[in-house]
């Protein structure tokens, strides 16, 4: 089949990608031209395991390619994802700027049958603005040209994005219930079809609901990460220990063992923005979504809560103190730093008067330009970025670890105790046992782990 992406950003490259895998041609449009240029020189700009070999097979069979080109974009697919941000406006609502100058591009251009996709993640009722958008391009130009107008919000997770795409949980496709949404029913099935030929894990519905869906999972994830994380906070005043909690609750099968781990709040460019967007619809219809804005509460504190314990054990004032930083990126297998628990943590820190040394194993590159932004020359002097999560340590009074990555899984603890001044480990993500660390003499702070020091 033909296809349009419209927005080759973390979404639309691996959507583009995965569907020209499967065998169809596929154009990805994007307005930045640095971006075109850098993918169609063989370059990948995001970092996601998997994607670069995805797109150089593709882009070597012909099967994919990369324009700025908005009548070529049109003119190719017969199904047009858009696939742009959402990012959050001034109010938290969802800023649809981009969404709706993609559809009256597609409005300005188009002549036969399109149908149109909502990829994005949209507030319930955007499928309704996209349909007035593209009728007025087309009533503009005093032409007839019909479209249908699908929602099918996407559910990867940076970091297994492909994967995800690839062996998808689930396909939700919302469309309405007439000859042409049914018309564009027929093609999205067509399109699906590799992805599960019995169509058992595609979940059709009206275009609301879809919309709907994708806020409500997203929604329900933040709920129980910052569940956890609340309880994490109360364990270690009572003495308990959240991990035997998480395996407690966890194999109870009405609760579930994912997303309950607690740690430095969630990130990332998705759980923050989209809980509050949908708080924000709410208050349109004049609804308070209570459990959200404690939800979004509860993670505001949370990225606190490791800096924390980092002064309530070296004191308010951390001048001539110097500390290791292990992980930069909002979680691991990405480079994305949007809403890293890390920026909150520096900014602890440095206000605080420490100086700090900070890795990452992908996210050097783009923590160096995130923090030049959220740092004042004077600060930024404060960060060294080091070359490895062992050149962190000299010097450093303690370790403090806000990403999980792999590589800090298995550290070789008795270098670390020689490099550091103290033996002292704030551990962000609960990576190591408690009792572990006791025995190899660490001072250990975890997330709601202080069981060891219960009196
Ligand atoms: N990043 C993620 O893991 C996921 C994101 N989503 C949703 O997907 C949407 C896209 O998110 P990301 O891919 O992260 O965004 P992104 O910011 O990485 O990429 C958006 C791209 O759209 C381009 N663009 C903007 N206006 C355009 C236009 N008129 N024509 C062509 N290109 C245009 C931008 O230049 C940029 O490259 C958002 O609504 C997001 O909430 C959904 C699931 C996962
Ligand atoms: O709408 C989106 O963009 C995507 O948002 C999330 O994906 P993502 O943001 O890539 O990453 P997650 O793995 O969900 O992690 C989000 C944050 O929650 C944190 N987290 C996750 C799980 C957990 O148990 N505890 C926890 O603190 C992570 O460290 C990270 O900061 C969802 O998981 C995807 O299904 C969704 O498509």
């Amino acid at each position: 089949m033909k296809i349009t992406i419209i927005g080759t950003g973390y979404v639309g490259l691996v959507t583009g990608a995965c569907l020209a895998e499967l065998g169809n041609d596929v154009f990805c449009l994007d307005v930045d031209q640095k971006k075109i240029d850098l993918l169609n020189n063989g370059g990948i700009p995001i970092h996601e395991p998997g994607l670069e070999e995805v797109v150089a097979r593709n882009r070597a069979a012909g099967r994919i390619q990369f324009s700025t080109d908005v009548a070529a974009s049109v003119a190719h697919g017969e199904v047009q994802f858009i696939a742009v941000g959402t990012p959050p406006d001034e109010d938290g609502s969802a800023d649809l700027q981009y969404v709706l100058a993609a559809a009256r591009n597609i409005g300005k251009h188009m002549t036969g049958y399109k149908v149109i996709v909502d990829k994005s993640t949209v507030p319930v009722g955007t499928a309704d603005r996209v349909k007035a958008a593209l009728q007025d391009e087309i009533s503009a130009r005093g032409v007839t040209a019909t479209f249908s107008v699908v929602s099918n919000p996407e559910f990867l997770k940076e970091g297994a994005a492909v994967e995800d795409f690839m062996r998808p949980d689930r396909i939700v496709i919302g469309h309405d219930n007439t000859a042409e949404g049914e018309k564009a029913a027929a093609k999205m099935k067509k399109l699906y079809a590799p992805f599960n030929r019995n169509h058992e894990r595609t979940f059709w519905m009206d275009v609301r609901s879809a919309e709907f869906t994708k806020y409500a999972a997203n929604a329900m994830l933040a709920t129980r990460i910052s569940f956890m994380n609340e309880l994490a906070n109360l364990a270690d005043q009572v003495g308990a220990d959240i991990e035997a909690v998480r395996h407690g609750i966890g194999s109870d099968p009405r609760i579930g063992h994912s997303f309950l781990y607690a740690g430095a709040g969630y990130g990332g460019s998705c759980f923050p923005k989209d809980v509050q967007a949908l708080e924000r619809t709410a208050r349109q219809y004049s609804q308070d979504l209570l459990i959200l804005r404690a939800v979004e509460a509860v993670n505001d504190k949370q990225k606190l809560v490791l800096g924390q314990k980092v002064i309530k054990r070296f004191g308010a004032d951390l001048s001539g103190k110097h500390f290791a930083v292990w992980g930069l990126a909002f979680k691991p297998n990405t480079d994305d730093m949007r809403e890293a628990p890390s920026r909150v943590l520096l900014r602890q820190l440095l206000d605080a008067g420490a100086t700090v040394a900070v890795y990452d194993p992908v996210a050097m590159a783009e923590a160096k330009r995130v923090l030049a932004l959220d740092l004042t020359p004077e600060e930024l002097a404060r960060v060294r970025f080091a070359a490895s999560p062992m050149d962190t340590l000299t010097d450093a009074e303690a370790l403090v670890i806000v990403t999980e990555w792999k590589a800090f899984r298995s550290p070789d603890f008795d270098k670390i105790k020689t490099a550091l001044k103290q033996a002292v480990i704030f551990d962000g993500r609960n990576l190591f046992e408690p009792e572990v660390m006791a025995e190899a003499a660490f001072e250990y702070h975890g997330i709601g782990r202080s069981i060891l020091t219960r009196t």
